[in-house]
């Protein structure tokens, strides 16, 4: 891999369905150790964008590569294997296990040997600050620490890209605070991000840069404070209250 390739490279794919063209013709480069804010009003291919990256959809036209790989046609188990980690909007933990548990479980389809498994799984909440939450039961969790629990058993697989989708919904604003800066702490750990968000002002404090899709189309990408400013994005936005 050479100093300056991008870690994701997405050249103008498009998705349609039936009549509707969920995403028109979208590029993006993700730079190592870069998080890019992907935010647009309801509707905006936001989600569809991330499946054409996690492999969730295959596109009509254009591609995607990762670390110089062609990965346009493959599908979502191997490019996780290939190093595409991804959180959901829905956060769906393992029932009746711990939270180790719950990060094992990827190494183990991964074939790691369980005490080797449980090793890397307490190293990485360690890592990531949460080791005081190893043994608790997922039940028990609070949203907020189920939020930082999807994130480790994302990162369990070691991706050099992690998807996080809406990480930061439904956390209070306390909350919102305390799993901001972990998530530079994953950044840190040498992980490109690419995260969709509905809290602008949270999304604006972590990214590098933010992209602004709207129908489909990016209508603005660039440093965050000059994206939120641009006139696009304020119509966009107005348009949708
Ligand atoms: N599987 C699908 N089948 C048909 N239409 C779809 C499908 N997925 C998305 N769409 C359509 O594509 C467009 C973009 O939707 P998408 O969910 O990607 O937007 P979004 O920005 O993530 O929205 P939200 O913020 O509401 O989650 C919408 O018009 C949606 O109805």
């Amino acid at each position: 891999m050479s100093a300056n390739q991008p870690v994701l490279r997405v050249d103008s794919v498009t998705k349609r369905f039936g009549g509707v063209q969920a995403v028109g013709g979208v590029s993006l480069e993700l730079q190592p150790q870069e998080i890019i804010g992907i935010i647009g009003p309801n509707g905006a291919g936001k989600t569809s964008f991330f499946n054409l990256v996690s492999g969730m959809f295959i596109p009509d036209e254009g591609s995607v590569h990762l670390n110089g790989q062609d990965i346009t046609r493959m599908g979502s188990a191997d490019r996780a294997r290939v190093g595409i980690g991804r959180t959901f909007q829905v956060v769906r933990p393992f029932g009746g296990m711990t939270v180790v548990e719950n990060v094992m479980v990827p190494l183990l389809v991964n074939d790691a040997k369980v005490s080797k498994a449980h090793d890397k799984a307490r190293e990485l909440l360690a890592d990531l600050g949460i080791e005081h939450l190893t043994t608790t039961p997922t039940e028990a969790l609070t949203l907020a620490q189920r939020k930082r629990v999807e994130v480790a058993r994302a990162l369990a697989t070691d991706p050099k890209l992690l998807l996080l989708d809406e990480v930061l919904a439904g956390l209070n604003s306390n909350e919102v605070t305390r799993v901001l800066p972990f998530v530079k702490r994953v950044r840190d750990r040498g992980v490109a991000i690419l995260m969709i968000e509905h809290i602008v002002s949270a999304v604006m404090e972590v990214s590098d840069r933010m992209m602004v899709l709207d129908r489909g189309q990016t209508i603005a990408e660039g440093d965050p404070e000059t994206v939120i400013k641009d006139p696009q994005v304020v119509q966009a936005y107005l348009g949708e209250g």
